[in-house]
Order: C-alpha cells, then structure tokens, then sequence
C-alpha cells in the first residue's frame, strides 16, 4: 500500500494507492466524509462494472448515494452535460454539505470535478479513477475542466479533491488502447525525471510489461505530479512542466475528431515538439520514439501538416500576448521552458513538416 500526500495552499489530501481498495471504498470516503448526499459520476463503461460496489459500499457506510451514467468519450466533457448533471443535483436538493465523487476515467474525472467546482460555486469531490491515464495522471493536482466544440479543456477550474482512490485491480478491465495511451503520459512524466524512472521504461516493451510494473508507474508518476503540484498549484512555474508534448498534442488531439485518445496525441506532441527543440546530439527523439513505438503508441501525425494547428496552437494555456512557454527535454531527466513566439513556432512547423 502507498499512501502520498498532497498539500497545497488551501487543501491537504492523501492518495491512496492500494490493490483493492474499491472493495473497501466506503470506509475509505468514511475516513474524511460524514454521512451526506452524494452524486456518483461515471460513464457506460465503468459503471456497469464498478458502479455498484461502490454504491453498496457508500450506502453501507451511511451516505445517501445518487447516480449519474455518461457516454464515455471525450465528447462527455461538455456544457451540456455540466449543466445536466448540475440540474439533476438541484432537482435532488444537493446543498453546499453534499458531495461528487468521479468514478472513471479523465473525462469523468474532468467533467465530474468540474461539477464539484462550480455546483453551488464548489463543493468537495472525491476522485475514484479507473483509468490508467486517470490514475498516473488526472486524478491528481486538481486541474478540472470541459470542452468547448474542438477545444480542449477551455472552461475549467483547479479544484483539489479531498481524496483520491486507487485501485490497480480496475487495471484488469480496461482495454488494451486504453492501458498504451495512459503509458502516454507516464511516459512523458519519467522523461521529464529520468534516472530510477526512466531506467524502468527502458525495459518495458509490450502492454505486459506494462501492466506487470503498473503499481510502479503509478506510484512514480503521481510521486512527481504530487511534488510539483505541490510547489506550483495553479501552474505559474514548473508546473508547467507537466504540460510536455501537450501544446502540440492537445492541438492534433481536437483536429483528429475523437480519433486520437489524449495520450496518443500526447505522444505525438512529445515527439514533434522535440523534434523542433531538443539538441540534436541529446539523443532525446531517438530515445523517446523507440520507447513510445516499442508499445505501438503514434509518434507522427498527417495532423502535424494541417494550417489548422497554429491556430489550435494559439488557445494553449501557455500562451500570453503571442508567445508561447514550450517545453521540451534538454535530455532524459533535464526538461526546459522556453518563450517562443507564436510566429516563429509556426514558421518551425512550416519548414520542418
Ligand atoms: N485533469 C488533468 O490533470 C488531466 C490529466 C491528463 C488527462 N486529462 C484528461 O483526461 C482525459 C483522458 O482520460 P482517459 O484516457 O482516462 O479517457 P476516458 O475517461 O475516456 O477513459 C478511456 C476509456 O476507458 C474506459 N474505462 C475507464 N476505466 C475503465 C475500466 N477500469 N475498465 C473498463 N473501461 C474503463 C472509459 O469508459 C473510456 O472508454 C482527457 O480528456 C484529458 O484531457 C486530464
Ligand atoms: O496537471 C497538469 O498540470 C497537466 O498539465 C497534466 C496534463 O497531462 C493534462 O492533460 C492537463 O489536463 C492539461 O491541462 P491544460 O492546462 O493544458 O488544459
Ligand atoms: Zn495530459
């Protein structure tokens, strides 16, 4: 069992990482809830699943549960169901002492945080991630958001969750694309650590591999996503960081139509954006397209070509006033923010594509 502990400004939350711990998920939200409503958010592949364990377990513990089942797919981060779901919580009489919790993946996690954020202007959440991606990653820091049409995550908010559940079991039903693009973003955080970490991906090579190691990745990646969180809440900095391979990624992801997951794309961002960037006698690219292709996660995209991308490009976060924070990887373990204009970023695209 691990158990990290996350402090920010204003929360302090544990993680707790644990083989199982869905089977004793009520006297785990016990430990930091009083009994209280609570709005059980997950999608139609989780919740045929999970879904009622962790029903009986709340209502075993005392808590009045109420459920919500959205499509899975990124299409799920929406106004429309923000507003559906918070509709249904008002109906409900939910009040400032009631409670979300998000069980499922990214876009849950995402979507239902976000609901915990504005509902009433915020109320406390509990993240129960399912995914591989979701539990290396987006269960953590606090960042919660929805799309807008073919725009990533623009309406949003950080709104930490007082605790997170998970369980590596849940590991055993996912899908084997879905299990590659979570390795997306572990494979993006041990590039930005290096040593231990990065000798581990070294000897992964098959989805096998990976699920074999997954305790390993998840406590390693969520490790580091905690320490700089922990120094950077709201990304003024280093938390920055966390964001490689995602300003180009982010872009080919909304161009692709739902057809890139967001660790593929995440992957063929880590790849363009060093390509543009890395010192060439680094060895960076060599070493991250042999890691990224030895699980068969994309390392280029026709997307790369569209005049669509600057554009995409432009609604980044990092962007201020036409110029760009763009990160990329010195070597293995020695990542850079650097100020480039948006110009000269799409003049790089231009010659290199
Ligand atoms: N907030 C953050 O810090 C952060 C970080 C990284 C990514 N994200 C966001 O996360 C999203 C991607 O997350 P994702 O990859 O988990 O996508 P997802 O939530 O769509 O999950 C991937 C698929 O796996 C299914 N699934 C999840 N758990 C399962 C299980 N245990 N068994 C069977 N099926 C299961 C889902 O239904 C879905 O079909 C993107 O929207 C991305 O922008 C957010
Ligand atoms: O937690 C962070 O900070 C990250 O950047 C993690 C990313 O993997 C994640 O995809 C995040 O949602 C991207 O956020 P955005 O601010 O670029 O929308
Ligand atoms: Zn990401």
């Amino acid at each position: 069992m691990t158990n990290i502990n996350m402090k920010t400004t204003n929360d302090q939350y544990q993680i707790e990482i644990e083989r199982g711990n869905l089977e004793k998920v009520g006297t785990l939200v016990k430990s930091v809830w009083q009994p209280r409503k609570i709005e059980v958010v997950t999608d139609d592949n989780v919740g045929p699943i999970y879904l009622s364990l962790v029903e009986d377990q709340l209502k075993q513990n005392g808590f009045q549960v109420h459920t919500v089942t959205v499509p899975h797919g990124e299409q799920s981060k929406s106004l429309t169901n923000l507003a559906q779901i918070e509709t249904k919580m008002a109906h409900e009489h939910f009040n400032r002492s009631d409670a979300v919790i998000a069980l499922g993946g990214g876009v849950v996690g995402d979507l239902a945080g976000f609901v915990a954020a504005t509902y009433m202007r915020g109320i406390d959440l509990i993240q129960i991630p399912t995914s591989f991606l979701a539990q290396v990653d987006s269960s953590v820091g606090g960042k919660t958001a929805v799309d807008l049409a073919d725009i990533k995550n623009i309406v949003g908010s950080f709104h930490q969750p007082n605790l997170v559940i998970i369980d590596p079991d849940t590991l055993n039903t996912l899908e084997v694309r879905d299990v590659v693009e979570g390795y997306g973003e572990v494979l993006k955080c041990s590039a930005l650590v290096g040593g231990q970490f990065w000798q581990l991906i070294t000897q992964l090579n098959s989805v096998a591999d990976i699920l074999e190691h997954a305790e390993d990745l998840i406590r390693y990646s969520v490790a580091f996503k905690a320490q700089v969180v922990m120094e950077d809440e709201k990304e003024a900095g280093n938390r920055q960081l966390l964001n490689l391979g995602h300003t180009i990624g982010h872009g080919v992801e909304a161009l692709s139509n739902g057809k890139l997951r967001h660790g593929e794309a995440v992957s063929i961002g880590l790849v363009k954006m060093n390509q543009l960037f890395a010192p060439k006698d680094s060895h960076v690219v060599e070493q991250l397209i042999d890691r990224l292709g030895a699980v068969g996660l994309p390392v280029d995209s026709t997307l790369l070509d569209s005049p669509e991308l600057i554009e995409k490009i432009k609604n980044d976060k990092k962007n201020h006033n036409g110029y760009l924070n763009i990160i990329y990887l010195k070597q293995i373990g020695e990542p850079v923010i650097k100020r480039v204009s948006i110009a000269d970023l799409q003049r790089l695209l231009n010659e290199k594509s």
